[in-house]
């Protein structure tokens, strides 16, 4: 069997006395989805930050892309792809510009850069916006660009952090192909969202609430074992018993 891509047993986050992340296990396969979602607070920014390597857990362990995310944690920074809506493109610079920036910064060669960057343009129907400045561009746009940049460098695993937010339904879905493209070529992904539907299009899904996670499926079954119609019945029964809120 394929060991999985991503791997976590107890992993645990502490702020002083207070538990952010506790004790989550769960394991996710090559080329799968997994939807990560809790309430605002829940955990995920921190487990997620854990899972890329930018933060020490206090006890548990875990592994991504094949390696462990404490001892290993600069060779797990290179093997995934990481996009959220606060850390994105550069403004300034142009569409091709940011492309061949992220290029570089993931390592790669001038001349594959070159070539990605037509394959790319191509895949979002962006030929046109080749020397647009990315401040132009609508967010939709940008969002695709940004996760067409996440993953230019082929990572085992991408890490999508609220990807689709503040965009209409239309481009949302849009954006999705891109993830099932990516997916289908092997890549796997890790998402946030706070949109429901979403959830829906996720092969599994996790669901933290205050630090721990509570249920964890594909979105059929979790429906059938919470007796909802919709994974936004399923979140909204599991978010009531949630205690801690940052809102
Ligand atoms: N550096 C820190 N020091 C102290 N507490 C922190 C720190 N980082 C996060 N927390 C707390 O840990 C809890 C989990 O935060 P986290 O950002 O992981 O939640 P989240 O599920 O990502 O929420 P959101 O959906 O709002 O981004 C919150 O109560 C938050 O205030």
């Amino acid at each position: 069997m394929n060991e999985p891509v991503i791997y976590t047993e107890n992993l645990t986050k502490k702020f002083g006395a207070f538990t952010a992340v506790d004790n989550i296990s769960f394991s996710v396969d090559k080329g799968e989805i997994f939807g990560f979602l809790g309430a605002n607070g829940a955990g995920k920014t921190t487990a997620m930050r854990m899972l890329c390597g930018l933060s020490h857990p206090t006890s548990g362990k875990g592994a991504v892309a094949g390696y462990d995310i404490l001892k290993e944690s600069e060779k797990v920074k290179k093997n995934i792809g990481y996009m959220s809506q606060k850390f994105s493109l550069y403004e300034d610079l142009k569409v091709w510009e940011n492309i061949r920036l992220f290029g570089g910064i993931y390592g790669m060669e001038s001349k594959r850069i070159a070539s990605k960057t037509d394959l790319i343009l191509d895949e979002l129907g962006f030929l046109a916006e080749r020397n647009t400045l990315v401040r132009e561009l609508p967010l939709g746009w940008k969002q695709k660009l940004a996760f067409s940049v996440s993953i230019f460098h082929e990572p085992k695993v991408v890490f999508l952090d609220e990807p689709t937010g503040g965009v209409d339904p239309v481009t949302r879905r849009q954006f999705w192909e891109l993830i099932y493209a990516a997916t289908d070529r092997g890549i796997t992904a890790f998402v946030t969202t706070h949109y429901m539907d979403e959830a829906e299009y996720c092969n599994r899904v996790s669901i933290m609430v205050d630090g721990k996670i509570e249920a964890l499926d594909t979105p059929k079954k979790l429906k059938l074992q919470f007796e909802a119609d919709t994974m936004d019945e399923v979140f909204q029964q599991l978010a009531r018993k949630a205690t801690r809120s940052d809102n």
